[in-house]
């Protein structure tokens, strides 16, 4: 779809859908003031000044160009290193098997910007971003200082152009492929070996570069190159089969139990009663045994509500902290429909068709996903199955052709599949769209919206649709609509796009040529504990890889211009300890689920508060505690100052004096009276009065959401 017809196709769209803007969310907090604050989090970390030292093998071929500057702009480093091979992290196998393909980026919205990772995004950066285009990779960095305008689109970060790019067909001319020959961040990727896929695609699968450079992606759906020129050959190593693999855990953290004080909004008409043990649910044996084995004794807040919601076979936006079990949520109703509506075992086919499409945003979130609908589905004809894309196609279809009840995928690659007919959507009676925010949003709403008009997709009517997340800004929420039925529940555990509070932030003022300094001093400090640390760019997070290492920091990193294998890769590195710093662009800030993250360092602060809500949720997760740190540059933070100053406050967080300072000095358009950029959906969009109530539902009298002039 050519910009022109993106926006043709959206304004009016969002005339419709997005009422005037109300009220100032940020200063009245008034639906903030709906939910009890549990505790701040106090995590202890053991900062023991242990230092670094395993020192990267790869990477960092030569040392020049670490001068003063941060930002790598015109760095050609190389990268960034990943030693040893794949790696599952041990006692954890089934998690750890995923790749990393994130990205997402920012949830603000229509009027955001994408930027950031997106994977397999075919519409990414078109239409009406404000940035005008794509900046070519080697000024992919050039943000500077007005990169972020809050609300506005964000600036784009990274980011991540390619990803965001690579199934646009060019739209702006820029073409990743030439970049990775001769660019930038190519050069690490390529030296790091697969020399078989060199040549060929990268990144994202649909992009596939010809024996003479040329890219030979086609506008939508890439991988049907697969009968031109070479092909993407990564082959993902099948997960470990044995069950101790498959239902490797890790232990709930001290909070888990703070979960039950955080209060929960449920609106909508007619919403079935909350549960409080899964014994409650009434699921089948198999699933409650999987559910022991699991280790899951007690349900999260978001399962309570949600699990009879959708066993009541209501459609559902579900919107809980990072961390608090979603997955779960949604998989266990529907193995549970599935089990009792007697389904038929998968068997070969050419056309597949299964009852059920969950879509995630990045590669390594939805092989997340499918590891955990194959730990739930252990024991039953069930059949999981997951394409995504930089993989060989050939393997998807493979996959899908020996059976298929569950399928979970990348947007990208899903519609790849559905057009070379694999995979029919007659039986589709679940649609889930995970980080759903994302998956509306610019960057893969129109990609949403061509597959619920898909021949054969179920109306929605039809089909049960449910959509999760962290966070759901009010104008993806109205978006959202066209794609639930009227009458659907919301589910709003805590507040709608709050920090998890096990997570303990702290803000620091760190100008960008300090920025280095400051980071090898935290994470010596820090000394083994496994750290996140987010960048911008794809090149800057190849820069600070290298640096790290060179300052025998072990370091890997993960971004879109790595190939699958490498990503892959440096996960597993990741996972097990064998690298404890993994520099990621925003591309891992969504849903990854890693054990023993202790730290996630925002070496730059990215361009939307959502964002930063995902990226700190990587640690702090399922009870446990964490630390987020920030480096907050004056030059080009500022515009994040106001949502910053709230998402502290809301978590229970100390506020530095100087940020707040800013916050109240910064003038940002559109924050108090605009839905642009905002992030602060405080509840659904549709909510009337609702009272809320701690040991049940609140129930809201919403109108219905089809009357747009009776919202509020
Ligand atoms: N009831 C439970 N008991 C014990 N562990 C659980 C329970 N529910 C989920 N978990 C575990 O908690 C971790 C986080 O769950 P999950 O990844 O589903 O969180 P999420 O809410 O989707 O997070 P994000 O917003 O970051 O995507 C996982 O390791 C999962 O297995």
């Amino acid at each position: 779809m050519a910009d022109e017809d993106w926006e043709a196709e959206i304004n009016p769209h969002m005339s419709s859908y997005v009422p005037i803007f109300e009220k100032d969310r940020y200063s009245s907090g008034e639906n903030a003031d709906n939910f009890n604050r549990a505790p701040a989090s106090s995590s202890e970390m053991d900062d023991g000044p242990s230092r670094r030292d395993h020192f990267m093998k790869s990477g960092f071929a030569s040392g020049r160009n670490f001068g003063n500057r941060d930002a790598g702009e015109s760095n050609k480093q190389d990268n960034t290193s990943t030693m040893g091979g794949f790696g599952v992290g041990k006692s954890f196998g089934n998690r750890g098997f995923s790749n990393s393909k994130f990205e997402d980026g920012d949830s603000s919205g229509f009027w955001r910007e994408f930027s950031n990772d997106c994977e397999d995004n075919p519409t990414r950066n078109r239409g009406f971003s404000k940035r005008g285009g794509y900046r070519d990779g080697n000024n992919s960095e050039a943000s500077g200082p007005s990169r972020r305008g809050f609300g506005l689109g964000s600036p784009n970060n990274d980011l991540d152009p390619d990803e965001c790019m690579q199934r646009t067909g060019g739209l702006f001319g820029y073409r990743r492929s030439a970049l990775r020959l001769s660019g930038y961040g190519d050069t690490s990727q390529s030296r790091s070996g697969s020399g078989s896929e060199r040549g060929g695609y990268k990144g994202l699968n649909e992009e596939v570069i010809t024996g003479s450079g040329k890219s030979n992606e086609k506008a939508e759906g890439g991988e049907s190159s697969d009968t031109q020129g070479p092909k993407v050959t990564y082959i993902p190593p099948p997960p470990p089969e044995d069950e101790d693999s498959i239902f490797a855990h890790y232990q709930t953290g001290i909070n888990f139990d703070k979960y039950d004080t955080i209060l929960v909004e449920v609106s909508g008409h007619d919403a079935p009663p909350a549960i409080l043990t899964f014994e409650e649910a009434d699921l089948c044996q198999t699933l409650n045994n999987n559910i022991a084995k699991a280790g899951y004794t007690k349900l999260t807040p978001v399962q309570k509500y949600s699990i009879p919601i959708i066993l009541a076979g209501r459609d559902l936006m579900a919107c809980a902290q990072t961390g608090s079990g979603k997955t779960a949520a949604f998989l266990l109703p529907i193995l549970a429909h599935m089990m009792r509506d007697g389904i038929t075992a998968s068997r070969f086919k050419e056309l597949q068709e299964p009852e059920c499409i969950i879509v995630a945003p990045t590669r390594e979130l939805v092989n997340q996903i499918y590891l955990e609908a194959r730990k739930f589905s252990f024991g039953t004809c069930v059949r999981a199955v997951v394409i995504y894309g930089g993989t060989q196609l050939g393997h998807s279809i493979r996959q899908i052709v020996q059976g298929c009840n569950i399928l979970c995928a990348t947007p990208g690659r899903l519609m790849d599949i559905i057009g070379k007919e694999k995979i029919g959507l007659k039986q589709i009676k679940y649609l889930v769209l995970d980080e759903a925010d994302r998956m509306l949003d610019m960057g893969f709403g129109p990609e949403m919206k061509k597959l619920i008009s898909c021949p054969g997709m179920p109306s929605k009517e039809q089909r049960q649709t449910l959509m999760f997340s962290a966070t759901f800004p009010e104008e993806i929420q109205r978006l959202a609509a066209e794609f639930l039925k009227s009458n659907y529940l919301f589910v709003a555990v805590g507040q709608v796009g709050g920090a998890c509070r096990d997570v303990q932030q702290t803000v620091l003022q760190v100008g960008q040529f300090s920025k280095r300094e400051k980071l090898v001093e935290i994470l010596r400090n820090i000394g083994d504990e496994r750290t996140m640390v987010f960048v911008e760019t794809k090149k800057k997070a190849d820069f600070i890889a290298t640096f790290l290492c060179q300052e025998k920091i072990s370091t890997t990193s993960i971004h879109g211009d790595r190939e699958q294998r490498e990503r892959e890769q440096a996960l597993g590195d990741f996972r097990c300890g064998k690298c404890p710093v993994l520099v990621a662009t925003s591309v891992a800030a969504r849903g990854l689920d890693i054990e023993n993250v202790q730290h996630v360092i925002n070496f730059d602060l990215p361009s939307t508060i959502d964002e930063y809500v995902h990226r700190i949720g990587r640690t702090g997760r399922c009870g446990n505690t964490g630390r987020a740190i920030s480096f907050f540059d004056l030059e080009s933070d500022n515009q994040l100052a106001q949502p910053l100053v709230k998402v502290l406050t809301d978590a229970q967080q100390d506020v530095p004096a100087w940020l707040e300072e800013i916050a109240f000095s910064t003038y940002i358009p559109g924050f108090s009276g605009s839905t642009r950029g905002s992030v602060f959906a405080s509840v659904d969009t549709r909510k009337g009065k609702s009272t809320l109530n701690t040991a049940g539902f609140s129930s809201s009298q919403a109108p219905n959401p089809v009357d747009d002039e009776s919202w509020d």
